[in-house]
């Protein structure tokens, strides 16, 4: 289990993971963004734009930005907030992260792991706070991350945020991808002015844009990509949201970074606290996590069963 801080083709530090099987991943300072995720066969399941700029003040386009303090438009600060465009620092000294139970887990030896800290500093939200985040590459690949905000207000003051985990996952291709566990659930449209449907009980496939938040979603979502024979598990706490974005092609091609097909090989799942914003008085913290694993697709007679991934049966 190695971590190492080394530098990027554009001379940006980043953290590589190791783990002994082969599988790695690496964290930009930057953005405190997950740039990459390997499998131990070197296969890349994060998207990453070949179009994506290493540089101040855009945010990196693809791997997991962290969306915070305001999800989207949904309030007054830069869209999806600052977080993503700050470099954050290691943070060497973490306070433990305690289990339910209030004793400490500290991470396994087996484990490849580095923390980050965000600090406020000038930013637009006139409060005080430490963002903290685990970056943990388990032994077998799987990665977890677990992100904690704490009220360090000196005035009294309470605050509220929403938050994300805005992962790109990659796909062989987007028209032969289901997503699993979010049938049926209420979700806000954001292409039609964050207006409330209710999903139908067919996994989600895609032949247009889309821009979902499903409200109260499951603790598993489940990336079916049939061509790879891959299921990507999303595993979430403390997150009660979860967005699905993929822009098509019209919007691909506004965005200057980010190629005019590659919505072909990408999909947004992004566990996230939207409907409900999280406040926290001085002294506070909140807690969210998420852990990614990839699994070969059980097939049986050409249809996964998704009983089988989403109970883990
Ligand atoms: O272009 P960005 O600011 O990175 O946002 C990219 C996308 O993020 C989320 O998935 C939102 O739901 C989308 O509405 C937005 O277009």
């Amino acid at each position: 289990m190695t971590t190492s801080l080394v530098k990027d083709a554009a001379g940006m530090d980043k953290v590589v993971l190791r783990e002994p099987l082969g599988a790695t991943a690496q964290v930009h300072l930057y953005g405190g963004q997950v740039t990459s995720w390997k499998n131990e066969r070197g296969e890349e399941l994060l998207f990453l734009s070949s179009k994506a700029i290493f540089k101040p003040p855009k945010a990196i386009r693809g791997g997991i930005p962290v969306c915070f303090p305001q999800f989207s438009n949904l309030g007054t600060l830069e869209q999806h907030g600052f977080a993503r465009n700050r470099v954050w620092a290691i943070d060497t000294d973490p306070p433990p992260i305690l289990n339910s139970s209030g004793s400490g887990s500290c991470s396994s030896n087996k484990n490849s792991t580095v923390d980050l800290i965000l600090k406020s500093s000038e930013d637009a939200w006139p409060h005080s706070f430490e963002v903290r985040m685990r970056v943990t590459l388990k032994r077998g690949g799987d990665l977890a991350q677990t992100i904690r905000v704490r009220n360090t207000n000196t005035d009294n003051k309470s605050f509220s945020f929403t938050i994300a985990l805005h992962t790109y996952f990659s796909v062989s291709d987007i028209n032969e991808v289901r997503i699993e566990g979010l049938e049926t659930l209420e979700y806000m449209d954001n292409l039609q002015q964050r207006k409330r449907f209710t999903e139908q009980g067919d996994s989600i496939t895609f032949d247009g844009e889309v821009d979902k938040v499903y409200l109260g979603a499951p603790t598993k979502i489940a990336i079916v990509d049939h061509e790879k024979k891959r299921t990507i598990v999303v595993k979430k706490e403390g997150f009660p949201d979860a967005v699905v974005w993929n822009p098509w092609d019209k919007k691909a091609k506004a965005m200057s970074d980010f190629g005019d097909d590659e919505y072909l090989h990408m999909v947004c799942v992004e566990p996230a606290v939207i409907e409900t914003p999280i406040t926290l008085k001085p002294g506070e913290e909140w807690r969210g996590r998420q852990e990614l694993s990839a699994v070969p697709s059980s097939y049986c007679s050409g249809q996964l069963d998704p009983g089988k991934v989403l109970q883990g049966k």
